[in-house]
């Protein structure tokens, strides 16, 4: 089942989604992608199928009955805000909780803002400097490769290490360059005009990085588009040339004699399949593996920080366990997918008892094609999760987690981003980077030092590492204009255990300093606290049905599309054929329907259950994730809390089965869409495309929109507004959601079988952002709890759809 509500103001939508054991996709595309189905029905949406039941929802309709009061806000596009005053725009009223522009410090207090968070804090700067580029250029042979980059072994001869017999005795490897020379003769075609849009989203996504950070289990955490692209062209550029050299790729094998479908390298230290053993050299040809370079070293270890800061940010720090220890690796294994690679769902288990007793983590580099990535705690396939894992995501497993079952079943083809493919000549597929510690005796203690951004704009914090990479400490913070040395943390890196203490480390926008001391030196000056209460909201629904008349309900059945099978009803109000104010019969759609009490509920099974045991761990860190999927188009997962879900459904509940509830909406024409709606504030209706104050077909008037839906509603956009911010310091204005009040909210019920055709809301003077269009689909899970925010003004003309 699959439930969701719909809200519409001014240029905002909204689609919540209440409950769900399916997951629709939801897809955007533009206009011209079905020019045809678009003129047939401009103004709503339509159906992609000749259903015989359907449904239909639409836009907001008029500022003017607009429920302003109590919001008291600016939705005007024409008085766009500027970067600086942006508190004040989208702010005006006081029930928003952005983050004080004045910041108390050491009992006397000056303006310093403390919001703005810097890029820079969450990314790092671009760690690997071309390390490539002074690279002696190898004398390359051509060889060729199967699709899954298996050499066809053709004998080569002027290369050093190609030679029969190389002086340290080595065997013989065919060299695997995923960089190969292109041919001079080949035409490099444009890019289609789909290809360029989407590359265009990504890098605008790209752009906000470090933007995307989920949480995937405890002491999981994904990091969607992390690696800045040029990083990632480094990292390429670097692997390449590692590749090819001594130690490079090979394609591994197990004791079996079975090949597995991908090339590997290792750095640091050798892993070997066969044995599951790490050694110095590598068995087939005594090759050493290289060093790993010190910039991945950098990048790994803030990568770990700043998915610790983020679970810090959202948890608090009360619960150390879901932190995930630190560690600097000294094993790198890297893989390489060309597009029909994979890799079996299999335990990284093969590092020290220490390691893995301390959970030590995994960290997963992904650049290039995409990869289908499966994790579960066990090895059965149905008990796996999927998720997709692209180019610049670094995806963290430690802790609790750090044993998981994962694998890679399959490559999406051709999905890497163009301007990585151009800049690195890199082959079709996929380059990922495996990092973990085996041994906890020979870390690398010494020679760093290190500057970390974390990213207020007046509250930077500068992190020293004093030579041993255990004591971090902030070396200055710099408060409103003026600057000085303040201790704020220590970590004891070396433990493997907590981290970061009590630091200023949001890569969020809702950190703020409870207190710095500024003269002089000083200790324990939590600058970490989090607000959460302004990202996440409390549970502004308190048991709204909870008055509402129990209603007298009547059984009625309906088949898998919803549609009731029309029995006569009689005995309740509503259902009479001649009610009092002369409305039609409504076959009743009670979405909590009283359970027949000789059905047997079956335990469900264990892996059942553990999957709902995570997917309440992910629920109970709400507000974690934020995704921009687009300008003015902003995903929040699992936002709404389970309490708020249960009131909502329960509000619906009881106002689908009285006056004005559930009904199966249809077109002129007589299709009918697959799902069951009601309509709140306003009713609009799906054969006229208009919103009228009465239902035609009943006369009902529609319920006013609960006051807790409004007050959520708000929320969400705030804190997707606060959230683009946060990511885009500021610089994006036109991307922000204006916001307003809804005075429509549409509400409709999917059975497993309901879904809803492409459509536009496009009632309002939409001015359309050619620039954002790509005629691709992008697949997007809704899932229990996520909201989605759409400004229309900026997002419309993208078409959306939902199917399930
Ligand atoms: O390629 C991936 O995403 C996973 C690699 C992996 O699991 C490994 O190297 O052990
Ligand atoms: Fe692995």
């Amino acid at each position: 089942m699959f439930f969701s509500l719909k809200m519409f103001y001014g240029y905002v939508y909204m689609v919540a989604v209440a409950d769900t054991s399916f997951k629709p996709f939801f897809f955007l595309t533009d206009a011209d992608h079905q020019p045809e189905l678009c003129k047939l029905c401009p103004l709503g949406f339509f159906l992609t199928s000749n259903s015989i039941n359907s449904t239909t929802i639409e836009v907001a309709d008029s500022f003017s009955i607009s429920k302003m009061s109590g919001y008291n806000r600016q939705g005007n596009r024409s008085a766009p805000a500027k970067s600086d005053s942006r508190i004040e725009h989208t702010n005006v009223d006081s029930g928003t909780d952005w983050k004080p522009k004045a910041v108390k410090i050491d009992g006397s207090l000056d303006s310093a803002s403390c919001s703005q968070n810097y890029k820079s804090s969450v990314t790092g700067g671009s760690l690997v400097k071309n390390v490539a580029s002074d690279v002696k250029n190898y004398n390359l042979i051509r060889i060729s490769f199967d699709d899954d980059g298996n050499s066809k072994k053709v004998k080569q001869f002027g290369d050093k290490i190609q030679n029969d017999d190389d002086d340290s005795g080595r065997l013989n490897r065919p060299v695997f360059d995923i960089c190969p020379k292109r041919l001079s003769s080949v035409i490099n075609l444009k890019a289609p005009f789909h290809v360029l849009n989407k590359e265009k989203r990504n890098q605008s996504k790209q752009s906000m990085k470090g933007q995307n950070i989920m949480i995937l289990g405890p002491g999981m955490v994904l990091m969607k588009g992390y690696i800045s692209s040029v990083d990632q062209i480094n990292i390429v550029r670097t692997c390449r040339e590692l590749g090819i050299s001594d130690g490079g790729f090979y394609q591994p094998g197990y004791s079996s004699g079975r090949k597995l479908h991908l090339q590997m390298m290792c750095l640091g230290k050798n892993w070997d399949p066969e044995s599951h053993m790490y050694t110095e050299l590598r068995r087939f040809d005594k090759a050493k593996p290289p060093e790993i370079p010190e910039s991945f070293h950098n990048m790994v270890e803030k990568a770990i920080q700043d998915s610790n800061e983020f679970i810090r940010g959202n948890i608090g720090s009360s619960d150390e366990r879901k932190v995930i220890p630190f560690m600097s690796p000294d094993v790198c294994i890297v893989n390489f997918f060309t597009k029909t690679g994979r890799l079996g769902l299999h335990q990284d288990k093969d590092e020290s008892e220490t390691s893995l007793k301390k959970g030590l983590p995994v960290v997963l580099f992904s650049i290039g094609d995409s990869a289908e990535f499966l994790y579960g705690e066990t090895r059965s396939i149905d008990e796996v999760d999927k998720v997709t894992l692209e180019s610049g995501d670094v995806l963290i497993f430690g802790g609790k987690s750090r044993l998981i079952y994962h694998g890679v079943p399959s490559i999406v083809p051709d999905s890497a981003p163009t301007s990585l493919m151009e800049a690195t000549n890199m082959r079709a597929g996929r380059l990922n980077l495996t990092f973990k510690i085996d041994s906890l005796n020979n870390l690398k203690m010494s020679g760093y030092s290190r500057e970390v951004n974390h990213g207020k704009s007046d509250c930077i914090i500068k992190l020293t590492n004093v030579g041993s990479r255990i004591k971090w400490k902030p070396m200055s913070v710099k408060i409103g204009g003026s600057l000085d040395s303040a201790s704020c943390s220590q970590n004891d890196k070396g433990t493997g255990e907590s981290l970061v203490k009590d630091m200023n480390v949001g890569a969020r926008i809702n950190w703020k300093p409870k207190a710095v001391k500024i003269d002089g030196y000083l200790d324990s000056a939590s600058c970490s606290q989090y607000d959460k209460s302004s990202v996440t909201g409390g549970s502004p629904l308190k048991n709204v049905a909870s008055d509402v008349q129990n209603y007298n309900l009547i059984p009625i059945s309906f088949d898998d599309d919803g549609n009731s099978k029309k029995v006569k009803q009689f005995g309740d109000k509503s259902q009479n054929d001649d009610d009092d104010n002369g409305r039609l019969n409504r076959p009743v759609f009670d979405i909590c329907p009283k359970r027949v009490t000789s059905v047997i509920k079956v335990k469900a099974p264990l892996h059942v259950m553990n999957k709902e045991k995570r997917n309440q761990y992910k629920q109970s860190i709400k507000g974690q994730n934020i995704i921009i999927l687009g300008p003015g188009m902003v995903l929040l997962k699992g936002y709404i809390s389970s309490v708020d879900q249960i009131n909502i459904v329960r509000t619906c509940r009881e106002l689908g089965i009285s006056d004005g509830g559930f009904y199966q909406p249809g077109y002129t024409g007589g299709t009918n869409l697959h799902l069951q709606m009601m309509c709140l504030g306003k009713n609009w209706d799906p054969e006229s495309h208009m919103y009228t104050e009465l239902r035609p077909f009943d006369k009902a008037k529609p319920p006013r929109i609960p006051e807790k839906f409004h007050e959520m509603v708000k929320k969400a956009i705030q804190d997707s507004n606060e959230f683009t911010w946060g990511n885009t310091g500021g610089l994006n204005e036109p991307d922000v959601i204006p916001s307003t009040s809804p005075d429509i909210c549409i509400v409709n019920f999917y059975t497993e079988s309901g879904r809803h055709g492409l459509h536009q809301n496009t009632i309002y003077d939409i001015f359309y952002r050619e620039e954002y269009y790509d005629k691709k689909w992008l697949p997007c899970n809704l899932q229990r709890g996520d909201v989605v925010v759409i400004c229309i003004a900026l997002a419309a003309g993208y078409v959306v759809w939902l199917a399930g």
